[in-house]
């Protein structure tokens, strides 16, 4: 059963989204997001929130509802069964290089290097959930740190740059191709619109080297038919921009994404042609749009 501290905490970060939501409707998702940003009070109030509830499900970790530690748990898992335990990577690149043969595309001639730390790029990240797994390199951001190892910067604003300043404290551009994996844990449905989501995606496929993946963590209490179709067009638009989705597993709150940036564009597009169905659009929706 939830506390009562605990349906205060989740109130702030509903009402954040739905006012966020609403905002959009009336005024334009871009003035609604900029808006949003002059409310400093506001978005700390949701960052002490978010870290609270982390800290509330750690305590109670044992409860399987508790998602908190699922995700995080479930996110690092997938990495290192990727890049380490597993090298599924491999497993992929031969299956992407038989594509490329079979559909007389040029050979890819570089890869990714062997690794010995994932460097990964947690995006929304609040708390830095990531900051304990000795095998990750993690650069933390956030619009509202709710600690000192998070920095802070807004992502649909980053610029990406074939070289990038370091940075202490907020984060304005990112270097091309510099990271093994990039998270959006519970990112996405935070903005209120389909291209901002979009414009999201678009800046992890930049940002991540040839082979590298982006995690999306998606809250979803329904079964899993319920939003299937709004996940297939999620694995079509991704697809539309070089992604190939490599893994989906559906939890009892979550759904867990993994999306690999092909060797080539091409590979994903074609999947994405050769799967297209009628109703799909080159779009990032969530359940909440199509509510009132
Ligand atoms: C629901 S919280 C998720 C926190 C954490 N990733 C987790 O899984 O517990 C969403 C976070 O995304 C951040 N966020 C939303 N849009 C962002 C943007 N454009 N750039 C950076 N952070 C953003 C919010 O400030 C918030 O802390």
């Amino acid at each position: 059963m939830a506390s009562e501290e605990h349906l205060k905490l989740s109130t702030i970060i509903k009402s954040t989204h739905e006012t966020l939501r609403k905002d959009s409707k009336e005024k334009g998702a871009d003035k609604a997001w900029d808006d949003h940003l002059k409310k400093e009070s506001q978005l700390s109030e949701y960052a002490n929130a978010m870290r609270k509830l982390a800290e509330i499900w750690e305590e109670n970790s044992t409860n399987e509802s508790h998602s908190v530690i699922s995700r995080v748990q479930w996110i690092s898992n997938y990495i290192n069964s990727y890049f380490f335990t597993e090298e599924l990577y491999k497993e992929r690149r031969l299956k992407e290089e038989r594509t490329l043969e079979i559909n007389n595309l040029p050979k890819v001639s570089t890869f990714m290097e062997q690794m010995s730390k994932v460097k990964l790029l947690d995006v929304g990240s609040c708390f830095n959930p990531f900051s304990e797994f000795a095998n990750f390199d993690v650069t933390a951001f956030d619009l509202c740190p709710a600690n000192e190892k998070v920095l802070k910067g807004d992502f649909l604003k980053i610029k990406i740059l074939k070289e990038a300043e370091d940075h202490e404290k907020e984060v304005l551009e990112l270097k091309k191709e510099s990271f093994h994996a990039v998270v959006f844990s519970l990112l996405l449905e935070y903005m209120p619109s389909s291209d901002q989501r979009i414009l999201c995606c678009e800046k992890a496929y930049d940002l991540l080297l040839p082979e590298g993946i982006l995690v999306i963590v998606t809250p979803d209490s329904q079964h899993v038919g319920k939003n299937a179709k709004i996940m297939k067009n999620w694995r079509y638009t991704l697809a539309k921009m070089g992604f190939s989705r490599i893994k989906f597993e559906k939890l009892t709150h979550i759904s867990c994404m993994v999306f690999r940036k092909c060797i080539d564009k091409e590979i994903s597009r074609l999947w994405a042609e050769d799967h297209k169905e009628d109703y799909m659009e080159y779009r990032i929706d969530i359940p909440q749009d199509f509510k009132d």
